[in-house]
């Protein structure tokens, strides 16, 4: 790919224009929007008004002027993203307080069955959640296995089937579909962390016949850091399951103030306590973006970028540790290389922010909202420079940071 064949795609890119709808620094090539995404321009009026009017002058009357109800109504809009229905899906608490709701609410669907199967290296929390979910009920158990285990593992003793769609670091995915189908064969139920998936990917939840799902929202949804996650249940589950974090916004009525608890209908009673309503405006402007998109060409363009960056890698001599099938991957690109770390400092010294994942992983976010293909080919021929003349063993690049 040369420069002038980047640019031909721009010139031909129906999200072009999207670029302008994110305010991004200048001189910045931004390839970590699969960590924290950026700030859309429309959050600073959506927050300024959350503030200002509905906070400063509305006061307590926009509980019921649009804040009751934010956690199903961005949930539904949400539920566009990931193949799910309006009243599917909703928003609240984190990535991983989601998952141990899931988890537990799955595990008690049959007593019989124990197992919290999921693979070692999953992203931590996931693991870390599942052993205090197993903790909290009576003769559960979490059983990691090596990712191609995985499949040969769910035995009749599983519960739960627990994988994260896209993974965190490689950025491989798994096939939803067939892993849900060979779950519900074992009769187990699945949990899917879409963390990396939802925004990054074509995501069916219907189609693939899935029960639970979490995922983060402050990565390809740019809601913003620590925006509130979302929690998906099938339909078919939503009565027989119930939230073990039975809080009051969670109940039938919670302003009818009883003493005991009693699930509210629909999505509504994984709810727990109230809504962060400021951190709920930015993520709704974040997630309204999406409204504008035509999702196809999304998925297009971070194939297309995909190959870009692939391919200065490859002159780089670095070996990828991503799938090249974009039907088996998601929309980051992974390279392993020992001096990792120090690769990503020198990146962004020179203002192409990417991330290291630990021990050894150079990982960069191909987010086609707001990256051009020039912006990507500009930042693999910065990589293949920085490694060529071996300025990333300045001695500055290899100081340890608190977060990566
Ligand atoms: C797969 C996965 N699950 C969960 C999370 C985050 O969970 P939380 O928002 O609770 O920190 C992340 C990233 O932070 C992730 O990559
Ligand atoms: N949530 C994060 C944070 O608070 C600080 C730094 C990074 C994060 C992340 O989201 C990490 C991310 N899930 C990952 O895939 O590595």
């Amino acid at each position: 790919m040369t420069l002038d064949e980047a640019r031909a795609l721009d010139a031909a890119d129906p999200l072009a224009p999207m670029r302008e709808r994110f305010a991004l620094p200048e001189g910045v090539i931004y390839l970590d929007g699969n960590s924290l995404g950026p700030l859309p321009v429309g959050t600073r009026a959506a927050m300024t008004d959350v503030v200002e009017r509905q906070w400063g002058e509305r006061l307590i009357r926009s509980w019921n002027e649009g804040w009751i109800d934010a956690p199903t109504r961005i949930g539904a809009k949400i539920a566009a993203l990931i193949g799910a229905a309006a009243h599917e899906v909703i928003v609240g608490d984190s990535t991983s307080a989601n998952l141990f709701k899931a988890l537990v609410a799955a595990l008690r669907i049959d007593p019989g069955r124990g197992v919290v199967l999921s693979e070692t290296g999953n992203f931590p929390t996931d693991l870390h959640v599942a052993e205090g979910a197993v903790a909290c009920v009576p003769g559960a158990s979490l059983r990691a296995v090596p990712r191609g285990e995985v499949a040969a593992a769910i035995g009749a003793d599983v519960a739960v089937l627990m994988l994260t769609h896209v993974h965190y670091k490689t950025a491989e995915r798994w096939d939803m579909a067939a892993l849900t189908a060979a779950a519900h064969a074992a009769g187990a139920v699945v949990v899917w962390d879409l963390s990396h998936s939802g925004g990054a990917v074509e995501i069916d939840l219907s189609g693939a016949g899935a029960d639970l799902a979490v995922g983060c929202t402050y990565k390809y949804l740019n809601g913003g850091p620590g925006a509130p996650a979302y929690l998906y249940a099938a339909e078919r589950w939503q009565e027989r399951l119930s939230s073990p974090l039975s809080g009051w916004m969670g109940h039938a009525e919670p302003f009818a103030f009883a003493d005991a608890y009693a699930p509210a209908p629909g999505m509504k009673r994984w709810l727990a306590g109230t809504p962060p309503m400021l951190a709920m405006a930015a993520l709704e402007a974040g997630v309204d973006l999406w409204a504008e998109v035509d999702r196809a060409a999304v998925w297009r363009k971070s194939a297309a970028l995909w190959d870009i960056m692939a391919a200065a890698g490859a002159a780089a001599g670095l070996p990828c540790v991503t799938p090249a099938d974009p039907a088996a991957r998601g929309s980051h690109i992974s390279f392993r290389v020992p001096h990792a770390f120090e690769l990503t400092q020198a990146l962004i010294a020179r203002g192409v922010i990417g991330d290291f994942r630990a021990p050894d992983v150079l990982r960069l976010g191909l987010t086609p909202l707001y990256l051009s293909h020039e912006d990507v080919w500009r930042a693999g021929e910065l990589l293949r420079e920085i490694i060529a003349d071996e300025t990333w063993r300045d001695p500055r690049y290899a100081e340890r940071l608190a977060v990566t």
